[in-house]
């Protein structure tokens, strides 16, 4: 029976989704702040996070960060506020395996539970038609790239906005290569803890470190002849990107703890949500590394920048709803389309495809319309037709925090950092972030 952790302060709706999920056959743990919820981490092991964003002495994704600090690779699921979809991307590229949004609706809080457990089992890389290119210009020419650049063992760069599609990429990059035979291997560098990160890629050997207590094979080795995709490959640490560029260069590897040293034939794509230059300028990342793996570079679209291929994704994703859940929607009132058009879909294609979903699931009839989309999506939109008229005022302070968010999370919130490459003081900082409601 898989076991869940639930951490919620509010006690109520606690309580209500732990009879939900018990009643579908779940055992579950309450905690209502982050202290319990470490504590519980430490002594047992569980196969699901379920985290609020909003905690009272923290919030979910200090959660998420120490069970990866821990090496715990647990699936994780973040809810939080439709305000806080922002802060949901951040926490995808944290690590969590998906977010859903309050109200949690039950039906489909178990339909994240069941795809972020399926998740777990590993599933052979092939083509399928879950996935459309889209007819954008911009799409016209990512493909033709794709094209280009698979056949040959390059290394690659996806680089990408959250829930753009880089994963998906770099598994059509493989299919189209030599290589699809062999294994494609994805390790998302931003759940890896700085102490488990050379094991995991390199391998170790019986007795190298506390807890090691068997031989242990690398993904490096384990994708030998195929594909290994480094996810988030900015978060890897100093250390470790010494150790990958040796891998590259020599087409070698060394297991932790052993003498001999491995031939591996592997070709690597990387991908990053952060613009690398940036991290190598804070001497976070390696340049030469970056150099070696920028062999070619995918820049993949915001959604919000590709056109008519909105559209299609929406009919898309409308289709493969209707499949999953059973319904039948085949229209869109035209309020509630022109809602989808002119959101700006921070979280891309993920958020997309988690908004279509649920707008289904809440549309039993051929016609979906307003009600079916959440609330603060609304509000979104709306504050945005403000912001993009005329009124000067509302443009600028919009700008104005666009660019500190932007810049905030390019240097992983440090603030000192951030006011520098901003060229205001701190204290504007912190004045400027209250006002704006950037925590
Ligand atoms: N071309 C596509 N057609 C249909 N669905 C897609 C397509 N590309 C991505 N998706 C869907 O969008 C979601 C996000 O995709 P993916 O995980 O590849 O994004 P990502 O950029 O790697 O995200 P992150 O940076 O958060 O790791 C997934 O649910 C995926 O199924």
């Amino acid at each position: 029976m898989s076991k869940f952790l639930i951490v919620e302060d509010d006690s109520t709706f606690a309580q209500i989704i732990e009879g939900f999920l018990i009643k579908s056959g779940f055992e579950v743990l309450l905690a209502s702040n982050t202290k319990q919820a470490y504590k519980l981490i430490d002594q047992q092991d569980f196969d699901l996070l379920l985290v609020d964003y909003r905690l009272p002495d923290g919030t979910g994704l200090d959660v998420l960060k120490y069970a990866r600090e821990k090496g715990i690779a647990t699936p994780t699921i973040v809810m939080t506020s439709f305000n806080d979809v922002r802060t949901a991307v951040k926490s995808i590229q944290l690590g969590a395996f998906d977010y859903i949004t309050k109200p949690v609706n039950p039906d489909e809080l178990l339909m994240v539970i069941k795809n972020s457990l399926a998740k777990d089992e590993a599933e052979p890389v092939v083509a399928d038609d879950n996935f459309i290119k889209g007819k954008s210009e911009v799409a016209e020419k990512l493909h033709q790239h794709i094209a280009l650049v698979a056949p040959t063992d390059m290394s690659v760069i996806i680089q990408g906005e959250s829930g753009t599609g880089k994963e998906h990429i770099a598994k059509t990059l493989h299919l189209q290569s030599k290589r699809s035979t062999k294994p494609f291997i994805a390790i998302d560098c931003g759940t890896l803890s700085k102490d488990l990160a050379g094991s995991e890629l390199f391998g170790h050997t019986k007795g190298a470190f506390t807890g090691a207590l068997n031989d242990k094979k690398g993904q490096f080795e384990a994708a030998n002849g195929g594909t290994l995709f480094l996810d988030e490959v900015g978060n890897l640490s100093y250390e470790v990107q010494v150790k990958l560029l040796r891998a590259l260069q020599e087409r070698i590897i060394q297991p932790i703890g052993s003498t001999k040293t491995i031939s591996v034939d592997v070709r690597i794509i990387a991908a990053t949500n952060d613009d690398l230059a940036n991290s190598i300028q804070q001497g976070e990342f390696r340049e030469d590394l970056y150099h070696r793996l920028n062999e070619f570079k995918i820049q993949l679209p915001a959604l919000r920048d590709r056109g008519k291929d909105l559209e299609l994704f929406i009919n898309h994703f409308i289709a493969l709803s209707n499949k999953e859940l059973n319904r039948n929607v085949q229209a869109i009132e035209p309020d509630a389309k022109q809602l989808l058009l002119d959101y700006d879909w921070p979280g891309n294609l993920r958020e997309l495809k988690n908004v279509i979903k649920r707008m289904v699931l809440l549309s039993p009839g051929d016609t979906a319309g307003t009600a079916s989309l959440p609330d603060e999506m609304k509000m979104a939109v709306s504050q945005l037709s403000k912001n993009s008229g005329t009124d000067l005022k509302a443009v600028n302070e919009q700008n104005e925090k666009q660019l500190i968010t932007e810049t905030l999370q390019k240097v992983r919130f440090n603030k000192s950092k951030a006011a520098k490459l901003l060229n205001i003081d701190r204290k504007t900082l912190y004045s400027k972030m209250e006002r704006y409601g950037i925590e």
